[in-house]
């Protein structure tokens, strides 16, 4: 199997400003990464670099081994799904019509006019997502944590073989969190590769084999956990300490 995703050497950034400086890194088949840094460190600009939404002003870029600036928006969006920070929609579309867009770079239709097994793997990422019992409704009469479980269905139903989270768990109370934690290792065992972009260093500790930290613009560990929220990082990324409670406090 190829490796799903290569940055290499990479530079991106925003207008005149350079925001991530020689970002290398490689995602295998099955790797559930855990991206981690304070904020404005420059996690959701990596991610859109990673989805191509935004281009590489240095280095490279490299899906499933293809250079990812020669690829078509298409081809990019069979290979990999991305979830924005932002939950928004431009207007009252149904959560069904808005997990169909997973699967556009396949049928390209939408969900009503969907072939049977591709609205079957739509309402099957829904289910996983647990948003049944609200998928039908306009998406801006939803709470944000159905719609964030909403959105997560969309970067399912595609079946990419990489997936790009920002904060997936915004807005998720804590059953949901852990549900979804489940659901991405159990979506990792079977293959995919995964890289979500967390606040909660826990969290990250407790489910991510590997945890790349950016701070700056840069990647400053990567490694598994223990080795990547060593308490030098979390001092000097972060600023915080271990306190004895098993949570966090400042140095
Ligand atoms: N569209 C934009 N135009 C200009 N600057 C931007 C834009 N988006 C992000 N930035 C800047 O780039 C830097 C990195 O932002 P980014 O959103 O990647 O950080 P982040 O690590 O995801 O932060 P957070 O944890 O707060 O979500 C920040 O200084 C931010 O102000």
């Amino acid at each position: 199997m190829s490796t799903r995703l290569a940055i290499i050497a990479a530079s991106a950034g925003h207008d005149a400003r350079t925001v991530l400086s020689d970002v290398t890194f490689c995602v295998q088949p099955g790797e559930l990464i855990c991206l981690v840094g304070p904020n404005g460190a420059g996690k959701s600009t990596l991610l859109k670099l990673a989805a191509g939404i935004l281009p590489a002003r240095t280095g490279e870029v490299r899906l499933g081994g293809r250079d990812a600036s020669a690829m078509s928006a298409r081809a990019r969006a069979a290979h990999m799904a991305w979830l924005a920070q932002e939950r928004g929609a431009a207007w009252a579309m149904r959560g069904v019509d808005i997990a169909a867009l997973g699967r556009f770079a396949h049928e390209g239709r939408p969900y009503e006019r969907l072939p049977d097994a591709a609205r079957e793997s739509v309402n099957a990422a829904i289910e996983r997502c647990g948003a049944s019992g609200f998928a039908h409704r306009p998406v801006d009469t939803l709470s944000g944590g159905e719609k964030a479980r909403i959105h997560l269905a969309r970067t399912l139903a595609g079946g990419a073989p990489l997936l790009l989270l920002d904060e997936p768990l915004n807005a998720l109370d804590p059953r949901h969190q852990l549900d979804v934690m489940a659901l991405l290792r159990a979506e990792a065992a079977s293959g995919t590769a995964i890289i979500l972009a967390l606040h909660d260093l826990a969290m990250a500790r407790r489910h991510a084999a590997r945890v790349i930290v950016l701070d700056e613009g840069r990647i400053v560990a990567d490694g598994p956990p223990a080795t990547a929220l060593s308490s030098t990082i979390l001092a000097n990324v972060f600023a915080v300490r271990e306190a004895p409670d098993g949570g966090f406090s400042p140095v």
